[in-house]
């Protein structure tokens, strides 16, 4: 698994305190919600970077995965978790559930994401906020009235008190500076703890992995995406050609590892295809991408190979 040190980094080493401005603040932000509430969409849209897999289809998110946000006053790291699952099929499910409550436990605040579209609160996501400080945002406001969504407002307010409320679209930008001067404002003063340009902390073997993932979203139906692992078994940068990436994608059939590869190839390579352009887009280089596929019975359930596997 990799996860943000706090302690990595020491700030003195970064940045002459003489040249910070004195209000300077930063700190940890957990985004936390139900699966497809768009927390993924949120972060990238804050970030301005696509750090975070997006899809239509829940339950994209498996990592808890660290963005930074810094500006002249301020730097937000925050914390993109897996959505709030109400029952735990696989032990995969429990991992994802105690990344959730793990983010929760490092954050300085909490950013609570529900769907303004919905009638009823999340009690169920609610359940894992664990009495930290939280700012509620109601996404997906572009789909209903303002007014529409007071009733809910009042619900949340009494089942937690959070700070605030704020409605936002992560998708159109509406009310996002908003809620950035929220978070802000409430972040312990202090140094940043990463240099102002790294974007994450992840290493780009990571997001090449997430890529390929996305891409079998796309690509592919049914339980197939689900069922899925990529590793990067090998990525080697050759300064003189193209750097060559070796990806594994398993599986926990045979009969899944014959759909994705599909009829000489052909599904396989029209994944491959697409993910390299992706890729490549990402870095800003050409690369070689090699995939395979092997098959790894019920891996969602064992925990060894989960444990191979970073969760
Ligand atoms: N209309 C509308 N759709 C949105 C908005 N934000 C996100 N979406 C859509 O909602 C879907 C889910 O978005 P994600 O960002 O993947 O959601 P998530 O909460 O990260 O989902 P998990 O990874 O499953 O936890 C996608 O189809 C987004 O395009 C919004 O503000 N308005």
């Amino acid at each position: 698994m990799m996860e943000p040190e706090k302690t990595q980094s020491t700030p003195s080493l970064l940045i002459d305190p003489a040249q910070l401005p004195p209000d300077h603040r930063s700190g940890y932000v957990a985004i936390v919600g139900k699966p497809n509430v768009g927390k993924s969409t949120l972060m990238n849209a804050l970030l301005g970077h696509k750090l975070s897999i997006v899809t239509p289809k829940p339950q994209t998110t498996r990592h808890r995965i660290l963005g930074i946000l810094s500006g002249d006053t301020f730097q937000i790291i925050f914390l993109d978790t897996p959505g709030v699952l109400k029952k735990t099929r696989y032990k995969l499910h429990e991992h994802m559930l105690r990344t959730v409550d793990r983010a929760v436990a490092d954050a300085d605040l909490v950013l609570f994401m529900a769907e303004a579209t919905q009638r009823a609160p999340d009690t169920i996501s609610l359940n894992h906020l664990g009495n930290r400080p939280a700012i509620l945002a109601l996404n997906k406001m572009d789909l209903v009235r303002q007014e529409q969504v007071l009733p809910l407002v009042d619900a949340y307010m009494k089942l937690y008190p959070f700070e605030a409320v704020v409605p936002i679209s992560a998708l159109t930008g509406y009310n996002l500076d908003v809620l950035l001067k929220e978070i802000i404002h409430r972040l312990p003063p202090g140094p940043p703890f990463y240099p102002k340009d790294q974007l994450s902390e992840h290493p780009e073997r990571f997001f090449v992995a997430e890529i390929i993932r996305e891409k079998i979203f796309e690509q592919f139906r049914e339980e197939i995406p689900y069922a899925a692992q990529v590793n990067i078994v090998d990525y080697k940068e050759r300064p003189e050609g193209k750097d060559f990436i070796d990806a594994e994608i398993v599986v926990e059939r045979p009969t899944q590892k014959a759909i994705l590869i599909g009829k000489g190839g052909q599904a396989l390579k029209r994944l491959g295809t697409a993910a390299r352009q992706e890729i490549e887009a990402f870095l800003g280089r050409p690369i070689y991408l090699q995939l395979h596929v092997k098959v790894r019975e019920d891996w969602r359930n064992r925990d060894r190979l989960l444990r191979s596997y970073g969760y």
